[in-house]
């Protein structure tokens, strides 16, 4: 439930505040990349990263020692104001709502870099009244600050009460911008004996049935994914809300392969991006979170036999009707928002022909 009603959903929540939008835009952002800008040396790369990530996020929070959490917010202030940013989204995940940290990171963000802050990711959401009590925050400093358009919020899953309220926090205000899979906190706070940040378990998983009775014999195992259900039920709240759902860290850095296929589960089941927490992720991503080449060429060739859009045709041997034809859409509208952006996907998306 919303702290508004539908009436004044859309009103500002501070008097010189900016005006909520009504639809959030779908900005390209297929790696969410997490920098500490307490860290020198990662620091100096982030102007370096502009144009090659979609998103660069300061990360003020967990795997940000507490003695540097105040050089990180100040960090992340000068980092934003000697960076222009162009086509790169800025991002920033602020510290526990409950953390001695949290108040001074907002006031001290939005008022001082504020209208170079796209979005702030709020960790450990339990529901819909922590988004309320950000979104009120944002509105009081960016009135305070003069910030001339609305900051977005962007909320982790990553406690069992918020997956059980997902729905109500992807719907809890306008500034939603999206929600991402946390899987470290959520397997310790669900209690599920796995140690790794995302990925599959290799105890977890299902086993062919005994041939001629022999449970002992050869019987082939297949490993099932942990986080199936969580990003499902996350992807449903999204959608339902008109935001935009994530996989979050893949934790393994060196298993690129396994990162690899974490991602793509995410991106089959609907999630527009993930974050990257190692540069050697970032390429991973942008690859699996931008449609194939042969994706594009055929939701084109749906999109142009499909004519006004209703009824059926087979298209090699498929059936492609009204429900398939807007699958198509959303992968070809993707592929002309990335090639606004990647002058490599451009190439490769303008050279697709179809033929007649
Ligand atoms: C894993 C670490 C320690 C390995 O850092 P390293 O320096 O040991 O690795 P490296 O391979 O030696 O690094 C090679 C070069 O890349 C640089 N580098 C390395 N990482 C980055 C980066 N992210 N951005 C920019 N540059 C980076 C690094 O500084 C080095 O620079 P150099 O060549 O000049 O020596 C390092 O990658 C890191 O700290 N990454 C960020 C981790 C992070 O942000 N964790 C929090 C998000 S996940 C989380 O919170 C969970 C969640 C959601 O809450 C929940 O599930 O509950
Ligand atoms: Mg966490």
């Amino acid at each position: 439930m919303s702290h508004k009603s539908p009436k004044d959903f859309f009103a500002p929540l501070a008097v010189g505040a900016p005006a909520p939008l009504r639809e959030i835009p779908a900005r390209p952002s297929r790696a969410i990349h997490f920098f500490d800008p307490s860290n020198p040396k990662m620091a100096a790369k982030v102007p370096a990263m502009v144009g090659t990530v979609d998103v660069l996020l300061g990360n003020l929070e967990d795997a940000v020692k507490a003695d540097n959490k105040i050089a990180a917010r100040e960090g992340l202030v000068e980092i934003a104001k000697s960076t222009d940013f162009g086509p790169t989204q800025l991002w920033t995940r602020i510290n526990s709502l409950d953390s001695p940290w949290v108040l001074d990171d907002l006031i001290t963000l939005v008022t001082e870099i504020g209208d170079k802050l796209d979005v702030v990711m709020v960790p450990k959401v339990q529901g819909p009244e922590d988004i309320h009590y950000v979104d009120r925050l944002l509105a009081q400093l960016e009135a305070k600050g003069g910030v001339q358009r609305p900051i977005l919020i962007h909320a982790i899953l990553e406690t069992a009460r918020g997956v059980a309220n997902v729905e109500e926090i992807a719907l809890a205000s306008p500034r939603m911008q999206g929600i991402s899979l946390g899987p470290a906190d959520l397997a310790a706070d669900r209690k599920m004996k796995t140690t790794r940040v995302g990925g599959g378990h290799p105890g977890y998983l299902v086993r062919q049935d005994p041939v001629d009775g022999d449970i002992h014999g050869n019987r082939t195992v297949f490993q099932q994914d942990l986080w199936h259900y969580t990003i499902a039920k996350m992807v449903d709240a999204c959608a339902e809300a008109g935001i935009y759902p994530y996989y979050g860290p893949f934790g393994d850095i060196t298993d690129v392969v396994a990162a690899e296929d974490q991602f793509r589960n995410a991106f089959l089941l609907g999630c527009v991006g993930t974050w990257s927490l190692h540069p050697k992720q970032i390429e991973i991503a942008n690859r699996v979170f931008s449609p194939s080449v042969e994706d594009i060429k055929h939701a084109r060739r749906v999109v142009k036999a499909m004519g006004d859009g209703t009824g059926a045709v087979m298209l090699d041997g498929k059936m492609e009707d009204d429900a398939s034809l807007k699958q198509c859409l959303v992968l070809v509208e993707l592929a002309e928002e990335l090639a606004a952006i990647d002058p490599k996907l451009k190439e490769l998306y303008d050279a697709i022909e179809i033929e007649d």
